[in-house]
């Protein structure tokens, strides 16, 4: 399955595969509960079984889409921050997109797992590793957030690895993997309070039932 668009299809980034764009509130990690303007884009290649975005993985469903058209949107709302996520974003080139939305003096947020070389500017960068595709070297460095997600014991220790790589000033992370968090949550806590430099994310969105 072609796991990304062609990049010859993509003008140098002035089209990219949109899945959707939405205003809401972020639920996730340091500037959760901060208004953003959301820009999903299709296709990943690293395959967490327990995705909550697994309908963004074929970028085939999504045509290049001028990004001129997104633009647009993001700024006729009353949006300051803007989230580019997906699907894996850093598979494209993300320069045109990102470029244009600080040039009109919006914020510019990324999700990533880090597991392709970056393109484009961003004020905020979410770093959030994977076991089966780890993040290139290039992505520790880039983090301002480390968002570990957690689904069993096993991952504190990953957590505990990518912490070593990520840059003194990285705030740290761990979120429970929805289809578990009521299960994982007393284990999440007693490990925060026992390890204090991390914090916890809850993806609060699905709490207040909102995208
Ligand atoms: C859908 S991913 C898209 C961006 C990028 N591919 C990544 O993984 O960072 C956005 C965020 O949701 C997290 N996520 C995805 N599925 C999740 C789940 N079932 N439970 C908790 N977090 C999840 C990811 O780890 C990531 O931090
Ligand atoms: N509200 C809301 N916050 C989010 N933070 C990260 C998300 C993502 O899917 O990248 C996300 C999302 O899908 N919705
Ligand atoms: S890297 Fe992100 S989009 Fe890709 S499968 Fe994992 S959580 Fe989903
Ligand atoms: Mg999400």
């Amino acid at each position: 399955m072609a796991l990304k668009t062609d990049i010859e299809q993509l003008d140098g980034g002035r089209k990219l595969p949109l899945v959707e764009d939405f205003y809401t509130i972020q639920g996730e990690g340091f500037h959760a509960g901060k208004p953003a303007y959301f820009i999903r884009l299709g296709g990943c290649d690293v395959g967490c079984r327990w995705c909550d975005a697994k309908y963004t993985w074929n970028p085939r469903l999504y045509p290049p889409t001028d990004v001129r058209t997104v633009i647009d949107r993001a700024t006729a709302c009353p949006a300051q921050a803007i989230v580019i996520t997906g699907g894996e974003p850093l598979l494209y080139p993300l320069g045109v997109l990102t470029e244009t939305l600080h040039a009109k003096g919006l914020e510019i947020f990324l999700e990533t797992s880090g597991t392709h070389p970056f393109s484009g500017y961003f004020d905020w960068v979410c770093l959030s590793p994977k076991r089966q595709q780890p993040p290139l070297d290039e992505a520790f460095g880039k983090a301002h957030e480390l968002k570990v997600i957690v689904g069993d014991e096993a991952d504190f220790e990953w957590a505990e690895r990518n912490a070593a790589r990520v840059g003194a000033g990285c705030i740290l992370y761990l979120q429970p993997e929805w289809s578990v968090a009521e299960r994982m949550m007393p284990a999440i806590v007693e490990y925060a309070k026992a390890h204090p430099k991390w914090n916890i994310s809850i993806q609060t969105h699905k709490y207040m039932h909102i995208p």
